[in-house]
């Protein structure tokens, strides 16, 4: 049997509230920027303490690719900041049997006054390697992270894209025993992200350990056999990725039958927040493939250039479809009577019969003001789509798209 790679032990940590949140690396501030999470959130008001994570205990043995879920403020940062030693644990002990390169302090090692050419050097020094086999590995790096033409530019000029595709090209090509990777992933454009992901195979195929922290329920499912699930700072669940995914679903399942406005876990400024919101069919049916469906939501307040986004996720956390206000059509409607209220609406419900749930988001142009993760449940029931009678999701995909064969006529008889 393989040996063990990262062993943890009741691992705990305890924030102090009240006092501004310091960030605790540079990935930290640049990611919460971009994220658009407001200071609402994140300085939790009055004074008093949090334990970010709570006895944590796991093992995790060599070549392991290990996937870490929960909702937003469950400790998953604070985990992996703990193992790379970028914060301490209150309690509990830690131990690290590799050289470790992680992604969550995207850029940490990296000098912003030097030339991403000496960065290479720098970072890949700090991490322990020797000057050869960065020269043997440089032209790779260099060549993943795509920013060739600004090599001997410094990194305060890089774009943030570039900054985190250059720390990830780095990471992830020095070797590293254990790789820890935070949602960094979720920065670069979408052939990057498949990059990285082919790359995070690639390292756990050679061998090597890999954890990473991700909201994205297809990713962490294909790429990680096991997966933690961190609830309000606890191991909720450790094993299995689709019954871990299950008992996060089966979570935010829970959370979303509170009131919207007392629940918590939420990201965004918070200058208006979402207060209310509903789905439902025409004239109260129940939503049903192929029927007309509307997506209601009401924010505290109407403030100016309010958008709403949302994806749909079907029963396994995979997304299924994303509608976003602020991408206009000819067909929209402005309409000044619904004050706070923004409603999309769908002459046919593209989606099969099954469970569903959506997260929600309200911006005020590209501000971040609000983020529910499983914002809402619901069922649709059979129906049909232009007539045509649509079966369960499952193996089938998950929506059913308008369409028409052509055809000899014969086949028309078996129905
Ligand atoms: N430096 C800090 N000071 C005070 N509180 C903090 C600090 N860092 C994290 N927290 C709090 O600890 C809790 C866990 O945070 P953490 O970032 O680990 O959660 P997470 O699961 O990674 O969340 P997300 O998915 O939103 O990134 C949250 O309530 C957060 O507000």
């Amino acid at each position: 049997m393989a040996g063990v790679d990262i062993r943890a032990e009741g691992l705990s940590k305890r924030y102090r509230l009240g006092h501004a949140r310091r960030h605790d690396s540079l990935k930290e501030l640049l990611g919460e920027t971009l994220r658009g999470r407001g200071a609402f959130l994140r300085s939790a008001p009055g004074e008093g303490e949090l334990w970010a994570l709570r006895d944590a205990s796991f093992e995790i043995r060599v070549g392991e690719i290990v996937g870490i879920v929960g909702g937003n403020g469950a400790g998953k940062s604070t985990l992996l900041k703990i193992l790379s030693r970028v914060t301490y644990p209150t309690r509990g002990m830690v131990d690290l049997y590799g050289r470790v390169s992680s992604l969550l302090e995207v850029g940490t090692g990296f000098h912003p006054e030097l030339t991403g050419r000496e960065n290479i050097f720098l970072n890949s020094a700090i991490l322990g390697m020797r000057l050869a086999e960065t020269r043997r590995k440089f032209d790779e790096i260099v060549e993943f992270s795509g920013v060739e033409m600004f090599l001997d530019t410094p990194v305060k000029h890089y774009s943030s894209g570039m900054y985190v595709r250059l720390a990830f090209a780095v990471a992830a090509h020095l070797d590293p025993e254990i790789l820890l990777v935070d949602e960094v992933l979720a920065v670069g454009d979408a052939e990057f992200q498949r990059r990285c992901l082919a790359k995070i195979g690639e390292v756990a195929r050679g061998g090597r350990t890999v954890l990473i922290v991700s909201h994205n329920l297809s990713t962490v499912q294909s790429l990680c056999p096991r997966v933690i699930f961190l609830r309000a700072g606890r191991i909720e669940y450790d094993g299995e990725a689709s019954s871990a995914v299950h008992a996060y679903l089966r979570s935010i399942e829970e959370s979303s039958a509170l009131d919207i406005s007392e629940r918590a876990d939420r990201l965004g400024m918070g200058w208006t927040r979402i207060a209310d919101l509903s789905v439902s069919a025409a004239g109260g049916a129940a939503l049903a493939t192929g029927a007309p469906a509307c997506f209601r939501f009401r924010s505290e307040k109407a403030l100016p250039h309010l958008s709403c986004r949302f994806t749909i996720y079907d029963r396994v956390g995979q997304a299924v479809v994303t509608f976003d206000s602020s991408v206009r059509s000819p067909a929209d409607v402005d309409e000044p009577s619904l004050g706070n209220e923004l409603v999309c609406e769908l002459d046919e419900l593209p989606l099969r019969p099954g469970r569903y749930h959506l997260d929600a988001s309200l911006y005020t142009g590209p501000e971040l003001q609000d983020h529910l993760e499983g914002a809402a449940f619901f069922e649709v029931e059979p129906g049909r789509m232009r007539g045509r009678p649509e079966t369960a999701g499952d193996d089938n995909g998950s929506v059913c798209v308008p369409h028409r064969w052509r055809q000899s006529g014969r086949a028309a008889t078996w129905t």
